[in-house]
């Protein structure tokens, strides 16, 4: 037998940074969790207990925070692609190293009307991610993610027209409640190195901004037919607002809301036209992945 595939690093590294402003007083906050594994010449370290070519999980551990101390971590991707790219050039025997950058929602608080100095809240566990891969003589792959945003609409979306035969039961709906955890993730076409991506540091806040504002737009203003049909087209549109980004992929839950009939008791009328009264569902829950490219 042989290693055929490795990779190992840190894991669930808590970055916090603080930005002040001297001239405003002006204090802005960050706070990541971070991945960082790392590929290359390691096979010894498995097969024969070399230890020689281990670069320690925690010496990467301290490199995540001194790279957050003497490097931007906003926006994540240009912090992502800092980190990757350092351990490709110390370290020869490594040859690709990959980051992952979860950053979670601090955001202003607004207090009388104003934006508060040095106060904010988390409104909301969504997560904006990065996935980083500096791989040695082919640059840095950058892919940018929104996850965990959940939403929900109470009309506008159907479901029917769809296969039916003996395994059949479930059925046609024109007017149902809609809710999924959004998971959106854009691919940037691959930067030569840590200097390009710098260049494009301003491209990465519009495009997550872009990219968030089309999904709930698309996701609240489309006469949904389906899951499939309503992501479909907010990967067009994000194709069609972002240049810099090839590949665009969704996956997304269908996290159902069964109507309940109570006629049973007194004749209660609450399903069709007359269901007010749902159960929200834990599980089995419909997933539905795509990826659109650009053509
Ligand atoms: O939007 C939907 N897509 C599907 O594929 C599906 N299957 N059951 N309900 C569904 N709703």
């Amino acid at each position: 037998p042989f290693v055929s595939a490795a990779r190992y690093g840190k894991d669930n590294v808590r970055v916090y940074k603080v930005h002040r402003d001297q001239a405003t007083g002006v204090q802005t906050v960050y706070e990541m969790t971070v991945c960082c594994l790392l590929e290359g010449d390691i096979a010894s370290s498995y097969t024969h207990a070399d230890n020689s070519v281990v670069v320690a999980t925690d010496t990467i551990k301290n490199t995540i925070y001194i790279t957050a101390k003497q490097s931007p971590v906003h926006p994540p991707e240009v912090y992502a692609a800092t980190l990757s790219s350092h351990f490709i050039e110390k370290y020869g025997h490594i040859h690709a190293a990959h980051v992952k950058v979860v950053t979670h929602r601090w955001t202003r608080m607004d207090i009388d009307g104003k934006p508060h100095p040095h106060s904010f809240l988390r409104d909301g566990e969504e997560k904006r991610t990065v996935e980083a891969t500096a791989r040695r003589g082919e640059g840095i792959a950058i892919d940018s993610s929104i996850q965990g945003l959940t939403v929900l609409k109470s009309t506008g979306s159907a479901f029917h027209g769809f296969l039916r035969d003996e395994y059949t039961t479930l059925p046609e709906t024109w007017d149902r409640i809609l809710s999924t955890d959004v998971d959106s993730t854009w691919k940037w076409a691959r930067f030569a190195d840590v200097k390009a991506v710098e260049k494009a540091a301003p491209q990465f806040d519009e495009a997550w901004a872009a990219a968030r504002n089309i999904t709930l737009k698309q996701f609240a203003e489309d006469n949904s037919a389906s899951v499939q049909a309503t992501m479909y087209k907010m990967c067009e549109n994000i194709l069609g607002a972002v240049p810099g980004v090839n590949h665009v992929e969704y996956s997304l839950p269908n996290k159902h809301y069964f109507e309940l009939d109570l006629s049973w008791h007194k004749g209660i009328k609450n399903t069709g036209k007359d269901a007010e009264v749902y159960v929200p569902q834990s599980g089995p829950n419909g997933l539905i992945k795509c990826e659109v490219s650009r053509g």
